[in-house]
């Protein structure tokens, strides 16, 4: 069955997290890079509006100094997302450029939501690199916003972020790309009876339980901050894809509707119905 809202998205946000872009060795997967700026600049020049939102500074970082461990400093986790970040938006900016196609930087921090002027500001430059036919390639700004690394308060990450740019945007759709084929009622690493959920229409404490960590040791939002990047989509009727970042091609197909990892949205009842 197509998946008819999906046939009228223009505006799309792809997620991609670290392990779809770090080796389980630690080094960068490039492969996955240059497949990801084949993609997006493909549709983008399709006439779709494309944002990318990016994990992996901090992999990368560790990648650039043959670390094989990621620090529990917070100060030493800042420098090598900042150092990580550099190295992603070199290899990305190389890649698109192998496509004609050109890319920005925005480096965000939790003020876009807290603040309504911040928020103002990355939505303006959103929109003014959107309608330039620019793919903007965003990242939270790991070097001052520590929230989300391994803090007593942590929440954030870049599950939320996707969600959080798309609400920013008024996307029509957003693009997990994780490192499994979607979401299951437990983990698929653990259990081998596990099933796929095809679609999730409502954010339950019963799918909260469902949901665990994060998978690689990379990784850090889990399942638990898809269900809460889906969660922000909710409030706006928005809705979210979430697949494998191994199958970035099945972007494509995703767009055309067809019926690829875990759908979220919402069922509105028709009048009729309620
Ligand atoms: N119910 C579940 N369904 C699918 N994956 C789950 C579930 N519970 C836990 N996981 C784990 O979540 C991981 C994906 O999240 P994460 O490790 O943060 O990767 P990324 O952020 O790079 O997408 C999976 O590899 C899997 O190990
Ligand atoms: N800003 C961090 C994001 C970390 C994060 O959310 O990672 P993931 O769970 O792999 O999406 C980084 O780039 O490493």
């Amino acid at each position: 069955m197509t998946r008819k809202n999906i046939l009228k998205a223009q505006r799309i946000v792809v997620k991609i997290g670290t392990s779809s872009l770090i080796l389980p060795n630690g080094k960068i997967n490039l492969s996955n890079i240059d497949e990801l700026a084949f993609v997006l600049s493909d549709i983008n020049n399709k006439g779709y509006e494309v944002i990318l939102v990016t994990s992996g500074a901090i992999g990368a970082g560790l990648n650039v100094l043959g670390m094989n461990e990621r620090p529990k400093d917070i100060a030493q986790q800042q420098a090598l997302a900042s150092i990580g970040q550099v190295e992603l938006m070199s290899l990305y900016t190389q890649m698109f450029r192998r496509y004609s196609q050109k890319v920005s930087q925005l480096l965000l921090t939790r003020d876009v939501t807290d603040f309504p002027l911040s928020s103002n500001n990355a939505e303006n430059a959103l929109n003014a690199l959107l309608s330039l036919g620019i793919i903007p390639i965003i990242n939270e700004n790991d070097a001052i916003a520590v929230d989300e690394m391994d803090h007593q308060t942590k929440f954030g990450d870049n599950d939320k972020l996707g969600a959080i740019v798309s609400k920013l945007v008024d996307a029509d759709l957003l693009i997990m790309l994780s490192d499994i084929d979607g979401l299951y009622n437990k983990n698929p690493n653990i259990y081998d009876d596990a099933k796929i959920f095809k679609e999730i229409h409502d954010i339950t404490d019963e799918l909260r339980q469902m949901a665990g960590g994060a998978g690689s040791r990379f990784g850090t939002g889990g399942m638990t901050s898809k269900l809460a990047a889906a969660e922000i989509l909710f409030e706006n009727q928005q809705e979210m894809v979430l697949t494998n970042g191994k199958r970035i091609r099945e972007i494509k197909d995703i767009i055309a509707g067809q019926e690829i990892g875990t759908y979220f949205y919402q069922k509105i009842e028709k009048e009729e119905d309620a």
